[in-house]
């Protein structure tokens, strides 16, 4: 397994956030964790990124426990995409470079530059490399933290929201990059998502969290309109278009 999350718990202040969260990434799959604004799906991330330190449970990465590793050994095994940066006065291609630092250890080699190169190649900001990443876009800052997230070359990656600065053009070219460097890398991939469709589409194993705690934990095709209602509090159909699973709320409350 590339995850094994056992057990976890976390609370802010006292209050429980996330409890009894067991679930596990195995190598090649892509997991989109999914529920409503402010259920704890961001605080999840951050405890597998050692962010938070959960108050029970454990945290494996390819078997070993993430808070007895050091932090240079979390930095090359796990690549976190944060739901919002800080835009520093760095280029972009320092910005991307950065993500390399777990690994450099005297200087930057050959290996480095064209491991950045290739990801500035992959998210079209290749004519970008020079400028400030404080005057980016949005969607142009996220494209380059996805970046510095990929050239780390990590074993699992954590994705908090990574397309929403996008547009749509963009939103489905990273979504196929994540879903590309998964299969080709056989890495695991953990993201979560807003997007019910687009979770859907991409992603292998759907978990959707529900007053703290997992409410369902299935592969895609086996998500049900019924989930969905009573984790969103929604009415929705699920239709296949063209194979694609489609989401669309009803106009009904669900009690
Ligand atoms: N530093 C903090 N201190 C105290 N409470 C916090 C802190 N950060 C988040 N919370 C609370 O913890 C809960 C979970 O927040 P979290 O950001 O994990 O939710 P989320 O599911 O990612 O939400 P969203 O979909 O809106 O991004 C929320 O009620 C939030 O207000």
């Amino acid at each position: 397994m590339i995850l094994d999350t056992q057990q976890l718990r976390f609370a802010y202040n006292g209050t429980d956030i996330l409890k009894n969260i067991d679930f596990q990434v195995a190598p090649g799959e892509l997991l989109a964790i999914l529920g409503p604004n402010g259920v704890g799906k961001t605080t999840l991330l951050k405890c597998i990124n050692t962010i938070h330190r959960p108050h029970d449970g454990a945290i494996l990465v390819e078997g070993t426990d993430v808070l007895r590793m050091r932090p240079n050994d979390i930095a090359t095994r796990v690549g976190y995409v944060a739901q919002r940066s800080e835009p520093a006065r760095l280029t972009v291609f320092d910005a991307v470079l950065m993500g390399r630092k777990p690994h450099i250890r005297w200087r930057t080699a050959a290996r480095d530059l064209q491991i950045v190169d290739a990801a500035l190649r992959h998210l079209h900001l290749e004519g970008k490399t020079l400028r400030r990443i404080d005057q980016l876009s949005g969607g142009e800052l996220q494209k380059v933290c996805i970046a510095r997230a990929l050239v780390q070359e990590p074993r699992l990656l954590l994705l908090d929201e990574p397309t929403s600065a996008l547009d749509l053009k963009n939103q489905i070219e990273i979504m196929r990059l994540i879903r590309r460097v998964v299969d080709e890398h056989g890495i695991g991939a953990v993201m979560t998502m807003h997007d019910l469709n687009k979770a859907m589409r991409y992603a292998d194993t759907i978990l959707m969290l529900k007053d703290g705690e997992i409410h369902s934990y299935v592969p895609t095709s086996r998500v049900t309109a019924a989930m969905i209602e009573t984790v969103y509090g929604l009415a929705v159909e699920i239709h296949h278009i063209n194979g694609y699973p489609l989401v669309i709320p009803r106009d009904e409350a669900v009690h």
